[in-house]
């Protein structure tokens, strides 16, 4: 059975000219320590797909029709009171632009502690050792901890969300663009970090991003979001190997051409 399925799901926003179907139909099925990748351009609706999950649309935005069950629960009827026990927890979100989770006038530890404490229920002094654990698989300091958010980089910031993510055992994590505003070198590190978690814990994993380079990394099967529509789904290897859809198509084109594109190392620029 599925840890994580996704049926026809259709997710509209609404304005005063009426209901905008910004994902449609989109379907998937995700296995325990599965890796999923979605793919697609700016507004092609990946974002709402990931708050659509996490039971986070809010009230602009209604879900026309589908169904999301997680571990045999059907989440798209959860009340807010049960939406608590789900999201952070078994299921967790890296939200795209992570880097602006925190609170400013608490330190990340605080933060960071509280919400291992409220998810694994365990004491403050194991729950700041996890902490600093989740900070280190990230790459970074202990000292992080007694840090005011302001007082860290954008990327450090960053990579502090995603070990929030990570440090409660999540059965599955939803990261929309995780790694957006991080240089190559920390890129790197997020996504082996993520590699590390899946292999060690059995996480699944729903990747969202736009660069396919990213979702070739992570992820066994794509999908490929078109304007909300799936214009093509498969293993990742398969569409990497022969896209059928022309938007596959060039977007596999364009990324090959691009790193083709580098010089070779040593060659004169
Ligand atoms: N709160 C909102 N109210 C109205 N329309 C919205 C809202 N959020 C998103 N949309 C629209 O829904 C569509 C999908 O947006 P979404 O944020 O899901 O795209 P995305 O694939 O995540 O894009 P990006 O790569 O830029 O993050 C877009 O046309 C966008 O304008
Ligand atoms: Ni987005």
């Amino acid at each position: 059975m599925s840890l994580l399925a996704v049926e026809n799901l259709t997710v509209s926003y609404l304005s005063r000219g009426g209901a905008f179907p910004a994902l449609r139909n989109f379907s998937c099925r995700v296995a325990a320590g599965d890796t999923v990748g979605v793919i697609g351009e700016s507004g092609a609706g990946k974002t709402t797909l990931a708050l659509a999950l996490l039971g986070l649309l809010g009230d602009r935005a209604v879900i026309e029709s589908g169904s999301i069950v997680f571990g045999g629960t059907e989440l798209t009827k959860l009340t807010a009171g049960e939406w608590r026990k789900y999201r952070g927890g078994r299921l967790a979100l890296i939200p795209q632009a992570s880097q602006n989770i925190w609170n400013p006038v608490l330190t990340v530890g605080h933060q960071l502690a509280e919400h291992i404490e409220h998810h694994l229920g365990i004491s403050r002094s194991d729950a700041v050792r996890q902490a600093a654990a989740a900070l280190r698989e990230m790459g970074l300091e202990e000292t992080v901890l007694a840090s005011y958010p302001h007082q860290l980089s954008g990327g450090m910031r960053q990579r502090a969300a995603i070990a929030a993510a990570c440090a409660v055992n999540p059965a599955c994590i939803i990261a929309d663009e995780c790694t957006n505003s991080l240089d190559v070198r920390y890129q790197n590190d997020v996504l082996q970090a993520l590699e590390n978690l899946r292999q060690a814990r059995g996480t699944a994993m729903v990747v969202i991003s736009h660069d396919l380079a990213v979702i070739a990394r992570l992820c066994r099967k794509t999908y490929v979001l078109l304007a909300g529509e799936t214009v093509e789904a498969g293993l990742t290897a398969d569409i990497l190997r022969s896209p059928v859809h022309p938007y596959a198509r060039r977007m596999v084109a364009d990324t090959c051409s691009f790193l083709a594109s580098l010089p070779a190392a040593g060659k004169e620029v």
